[in-house]
């Protein structure tokens, strides 16, 4: 590569997603939307219910397919591929709801996704289990959980499932991480602490981050920048302060009074 190829490729936006449209039927429910997420970027997706959040985020990974538009990694389109191959390629995702195996201990459910990710053989998981234990245990540090490696799941708290979680979807080492309303269903201490932790691995890994969430408090204390879904349409884009004055964010989501103490579902 050439050296102004070198230069234009690091100053390339880790996810560029450009004119994204998706309808169900009659309901259009992205429609047009086109964003950057920069490298070591904390971005925030924020809008009322309905607004085509978690349809954004399925064609983002491969779940949905868009029905017209492109989404990029590192310039690589995405659009087409498998949530597999897309997962493989870098984009990792966190969900609403946590999906560790309860029976099995912290360290092992971080195991499972070393050895998925280098296609190993699940009929040799208790060696696969001992050979990736220190890189389990690496990731658990990242996150606070490297002393709690040998409890099951089961017995954890939720705040310290959705770190395990966190440590599961950095085993692939993504450069994207996508985190569908992270905070969702924990006390307000735990949203703070893993809203704090997520700011961390986006400065100390330069992760880039995109995530959904309901809690403005949550947005406006740790987004970098923030970008507003209404009914499909990207309506605003930019920091906290120029959102929280937005005449058309007011209008059609922040002044509704309904964000604060939502009901999560
Ligand atoms: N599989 C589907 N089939 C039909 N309509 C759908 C489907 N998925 C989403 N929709 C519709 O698309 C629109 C956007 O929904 P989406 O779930 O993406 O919004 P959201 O912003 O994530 O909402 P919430 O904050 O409630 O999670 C809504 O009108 C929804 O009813």
């Amino acid at each position: 590569m050439s050296d102004t190829a070198t230069a234009r490729a690091a100053e390339q936006p880790s996810l560029s997603i450009r004119n994204l449209s998706k309808a169900f039927g009659g309901v259009q429910a992205v429609n047009d939307v086109s964003f950057d997420l920069a490298k070591g970027e904390l971005l925030a997706l924020i809008g009322p219910n309905g607004a085509g959040k978690s349809t954004c985020f399925n064609m983002l990974n491969g779940q949905i397919r868009a029905d017209s538009g492109s989404v990029r990694l590192a310039g690589e389109e995405l659009i087409g591929r498998s949530p597999a191959d897309i997962w493989r390629r870098g984009v990792g995702r966190t969900f609403q709801i946590t999906a560790t195996f309860p029976s099995m201990t912290v360290a092992e459910n971080v195991a499972m996704v070393l050895m998925s990710q280098r296609r190993e053989l699940f009929s040799l998981f208790r060696t696969a289990v001992h050979r990736h234990r220190d890189k389990a245990l690496a990731l658990l540090d990242l996150v606070g959980m490297a002393a709690q490696a040998d409890r099951p799941c089961g017995v954890l708290s939720y705040g310290d499932l959705k770190r395990v979680e966190l440590a599961v979807a950095l085993g692939n080492e993504p450069r994207v991480l996508l985190m569908d309303e992270p905070t969702a269903g924990m006390a307000p201490r735990e949203r703070i602490e893993l809203m704090g932790l997520a700011a961390r691995l986006v400065s100390d890994l330069g992760l880039s981050v995109l995530f959904t969430e309901h809690d403005m408090d949550i947005v406006f204390g740790h987004a970098g920048r923030i970008i507003v879904l209404s009914r499909g349409a990207l309506i605003a884009e930019g920091t906290a302060q120029e959102i929280r004055s937005n005449p058309l964010v007011l209008k059609t989501y922040l002044g509704e009074g309904q964000i604060y103490g939502r009901a999560e579902g």
